[in-house]
């Protein structure tokens, strides 16, 4: 905040919210008050200024406040099935009243701009590869629902949405804007009499279908509070006619509100809140695809077409089977590292086809326990599933941020925090090189996991060969035999003396890390 008019016009539009906030029936105790964290790069927050008791009320927001399909003043017969579809569309109508709009101090807080992966662009995104969360970001279907149901909608009531001459083009841009400001903002509306501290736990397109049922809504300043995975202080709670927002433990003068998003693996912060600060590595996960597992299987177990699909669907009937499995740190406090779903169809892949077919009229499923055939078999998915991720070091990617750098292809954007400053290319170099090493950990300590148990099984050390290379390795080569580029390779052995030690270049790199704020708030 280098501009001293921005940082007047962000304190403005602060007091304007406040002031509404007062006028529309909020209560908020006097001790707390919406700050600027700008310094922080968290935009604005919620700070303490007088010591809080544990279960003490924060604020008080009336339900008329709150911003829903429902409460928005578009008119009724103007509706959408998918609420994710309502929410975007009222908020599109109430914001195109400009000051006819009661939210309008509201959306003066709200970003304008987003940093999350929706709004990376294709070479940014590159520095994901590996990563599951490239395929979740929903560009593609959002465009899609945009254009096909939105805005037509949009167009067909274009003087009720005051839309002068905007382009389809504008108008995806608007609802995509929208989009992002629920998937960062918006709550699930609980039923009253009960809790839930988390801003919506779905995703934009993913998992749309699962929460159909739970109403969203726009909860002013509850929103206004950050996240912290360990830090969270604070809780929403629903009654009758309002929200109230309550401290779950003692809360000292001067330190922050912090809400909780929930578990999220770091790729999921990034994806939808546009950070990730390194408390949330604890839930980084691997997605490995159904199609990897079946992939591997017909590689290494010989297993013809007809037995997979005959296996699969057996393990679909009995509700196993899924189309990608989470592989977990053994840390994780909410997932097991290997699913127990996961090893079941892995046991159930290397039965011989009588001992599958005697467990098919039984009825019954293999144990989750992995034997010595299916840790080998996992242990192969494990490094085609490194293989997907590039082998640069820290030095390669400084080099290509060099070369986008001084190409210009990184504009400087406000990020939704309402945080003007440029955000560099280095800055989302950063970010994504932080979310692909912490999912390699993951892969790697699977891997020795699954190392362990093959060692510690009898039949198994003498089944499996003696380790002939790494884990790592034996990645390299099969990327190599897959044509992937391996002058990362090089750069990795030139790396400045951290040879081939892949906890060195790690450390380096949480070393850059900090510098560059990712402990954050
Ligand atoms: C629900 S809003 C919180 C209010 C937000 N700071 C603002 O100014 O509008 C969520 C956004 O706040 C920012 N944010 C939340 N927690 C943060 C943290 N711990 N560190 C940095 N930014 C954070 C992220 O930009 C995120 O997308």
């Amino acid at each position: 905040m280098d501009d001293p008019m921005e940082g007047e016009e962000f304190a403005s539009k602060s007091e304007a919210f406040i002031t509404w906030l007062h006028q529309s029936g909020t209560t908020i105790s006097p001790k707390i008050q919406l700050a600027d964290l700008r310094s922080r790069d968290a935009g604005r927050g919620v700070l303490a200024t007088k010591d809080i008791a544990d279960d003490e009320e924060l604020f008080t927001i009336p339900r008329s406040s709150v911003l829903t399909a429902e409460s928005s003043a578009l008119p009724k017969d103007i509706n959408f099935d998918d609420q994710w579809l309502a929410l975007i569309t009222a908020m599109v109508y109430e914001y195109q009243r400009g000051d006819d709009s009661p939210w309008k101090p509201y959306f003066d807080v709200l970003p304008d701009n987003f940093i999350t992966l929706m709004f990376w662009s294709g070479s940014e995104l590159e520095h994901l590869e590996g990563s599951a969360v490239v395929n979740k970001i929903g560009k593609k279907s959002a465009d899609e629902a945009f254009k096909t149901k939105v805005i037509p909608v949009l167009q067909q009531h274009a003087d009720i949405f005051k839309l002068q001459d905007a382009s389809e083009d504008q108008l995806s841009r608007l609802c995509h804007r929208m989009g992002s400001t629920i998937m960062a903002y918006a709550f699930d509306l609980e039923k009253p009499g009960s809790s839930d501290s988390t801003n919506e736990e779905e995703d934009w397109e993913e998992d749309r279908e699962e929460t159909e049922i739970t109403p969203k809504g726009m909860v002013p300043l509850a929103d206004m509070l950050n996240a912290d995975a360990d830090r969270n202080n604070a809780k929403l709670y629903y009654e009758d006619d309002k929200v109230v927002m309550k401290s779950i433990k003692a809360i000292k003068a001067g330190e922050e509100i912090l809400n909780d998003y929930g578990s999220l693996p770091s790729a999921d912060m990034l994806r939808r809140y546009g950070y990730t600060t390194s408390n949330y590595e604890k839930y980084d996960v691997v997605e490995i695809s159904l199609d990897l597992i079946k992939q591997a299987a017909t590689e290494t177990q010989k297993m013809q077409t007809k037995q997979l699909i005959e296996r699969t669907a057996y393990l679909a009937e009995q509700g196993i089977l899924e189309e990608g499995y989470d592989i977990a740190h053994p840390s994780n406090p909410e997932n097991q590292q290997l699913p127990d779903e996961l090893c079941i169809l892995l046991n159930t892949l290397i039965l011989s086809k009588s001992d599958f077919d005697k467990l098919k009229k039984k009825d019954k499923l293999p144990k989750t326990i992995l034997c010595a055939e299916s840790s080998q078999l996992l242990y192969t998915i494990l490094v085609k599933r490194r293989a997907m991720y590039k082998f640069d070091s820290f030095d390669d990617n400084m080099e290509s941020l060099q070369r986008t750098t001084t190409s210009n292809v990184f504009s400087s954007v406000a990020n939704p925090a309402g945080n003007h400053d440029a955000v560099s290319p280095s800055h989302r170099h950063l970010q994504a090189h932080h979310i692909v090493e912490g999912e390699k950990k993951v892969l790697q300590e699977a891997a020795d996991a699954v190392q362990g148990m093959t060692a510690s099984t009898d039949g198994a050390s003498r089944k499996r060969k003696a380790p002939t290379a790494t884990f790592e390795e034996e990645a390299r080569s099969v990327r190599a035999s897959q044509g992937k580029p391996m002058n990362e390779e090089q750069a990795l052995k030139n790396s400045l003396g951290l040879g081939n030690s892949q906890q060195g270049r790690r450390t380096g790199l949480e070393h850059q890390g900090k510098k560059t704020k990712y402990s954050g708030a």
